[in-house]
């Protein structure tokens, strides 16, 4: 198996079929909706909360919310009533299930809801897909994370609409130290093997560190990708701001980390500061063009024509051009 990630790959630009990047339209479609970008940030306490989740909702985007310190219920009321997609986060407890129940009495369904939990590829994740689909059979269900084709295969058998694949690539994980496992520092060709099998869409999930990587993900078959790091930092994240030095920062923390736990006990996750870098708003914007320009450069007019390009690895013992024969 090839070895690499989003570091070490470039993608090969095919013929331009198009005279200004606006034509290419960098849209997807995701549980028959169509958001703007293949993007959604991440569903963690520092980088998203009611406030941003409905201004995406209204603006377009995809989003997932968090499920930590939150009521779901108040929640789904709340984007329904401003006339938004619900999309929320579950968990695989009886908290979780009681949730469920407590939608299904009120008449409530999420149009999205991310089943999210650290080692995906679990019967518990098996138990709430089913309970999902027998009490909401309308829910999108996206279920994560994983990283392997057999926990794609296993999640998508169960039921899941789409998956999530990014076991500790994340850059406030701290998984493989931990424990010694996941795809951090390979995420991007873990992504491939995981696509191999897939017959439903990829959301790829952690180690984007530039917009570039957003291309990435797509041509090694990813529909969507999460980010947490690159959305973190601005003025309306939900983190602390935190002054050094005259310089303002966002604290970004895991999901698994003490921070977000309350305790630590298998903590996984660790906190860091994110400078600053202006509104939410004008990244989207800036994503949104420069996966118009990754479309250009793969000689597209829509994004899934970045599949078709070529790419090489650089360095290391894969190294080499890779052609699509
Ligand atoms: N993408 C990633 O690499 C990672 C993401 N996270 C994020 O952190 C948050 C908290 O995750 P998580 O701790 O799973 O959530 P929860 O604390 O809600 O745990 C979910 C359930 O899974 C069990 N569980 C968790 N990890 C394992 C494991 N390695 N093996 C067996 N069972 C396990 C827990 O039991 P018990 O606690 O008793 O073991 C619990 O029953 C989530 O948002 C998750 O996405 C966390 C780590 C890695
Ligand atoms: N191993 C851990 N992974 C975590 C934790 N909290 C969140 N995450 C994952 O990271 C991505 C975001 O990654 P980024 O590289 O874009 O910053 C997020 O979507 C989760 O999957 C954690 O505590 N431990």
């Amino acid at each position: 198996m090839e070895i690499f990630d989003y570091d070490n790959v470039l993608l090969l630009p095919r013929k331009c079929r198009v005279e200004s990047r606006a034509e290419c339209d960098a849209s997807v479609e995701l549980g028959g909706r169509s958001f703007r970008i293949p993007v959604v940030p991440a569903n963690m306490k520092t980088v998203v909360d009611e406030k941003i989740c409905t201004w995406l909702a209204q603006n377009g985007y995809f989003y997932v919310m968090h499920r930590f310190d939150l009521d779901n219920i108040q929640f789904v009321k709340d984007m329904h009533a401003s006339g938004c997609y619900a999309s929320i986060s579950l968990g695989v407890k009886k908290p979780d299930y009681d949730t469920v129940d407590q939608l299904v009495a009120l008449g409530l369904t999420p149009e999205y809801i991310t089943i999210d939990i650290a080692h995906g590829h679990a019967d518990s994740v098996k138990n709430m897909i089913a309970y999902l689909k027998a009490k909401m059979p309308r829910a999108f269900v996206i279920a994560g994370n994983v990283a392997t084709p057999e926990a794609i295969i296993d999640l998508e058998n169960w039921g899941a609409d789409a998956t999530k694949v990014g076991v500790g690539p994340g850059k406030v994980c701290i998984t493989k130290l931990k424990t010694g496992f996941g795809t951090g520092g390979w995420q991007l060709s873990a992504l491939k093997w995981c696509a191999r099998v897939a017959t439903k869409p990829i959301i790829a999930d952690g180690g984007i560190r530039s917009h570039g990587d957003i291309a990435k993900s797509i041509r090694f078959g990813a529909s969507m990708v999460m980010i947490g790091s690159l959305f973190a930092g601005h003025e309306e994240s939900p983190g602390k701001t935190v002054e050094v030095d005259g310089e303002l920062f966002k604290e970004y923390y895991g999901s698994a980390s003490d921070f977000n736990k309350g305790e630590y006990k298998h903590v996984e996750g660790k906190s860091i500061l994110e400078p600053i870098k202006g509104k939410l708003a004008d990244t989207l914007v800036e994503m949104e063009q420069d996966v118009q320009s990754s479309i250009s450069y793969a000689g597209g007019t829509r994004l899934m024509d970045v599949r078709k390009v070529n790419y090489v690895i650089l360095g290391g013992d894969n190294a080499g051009e890779h052609l699509l024969m």
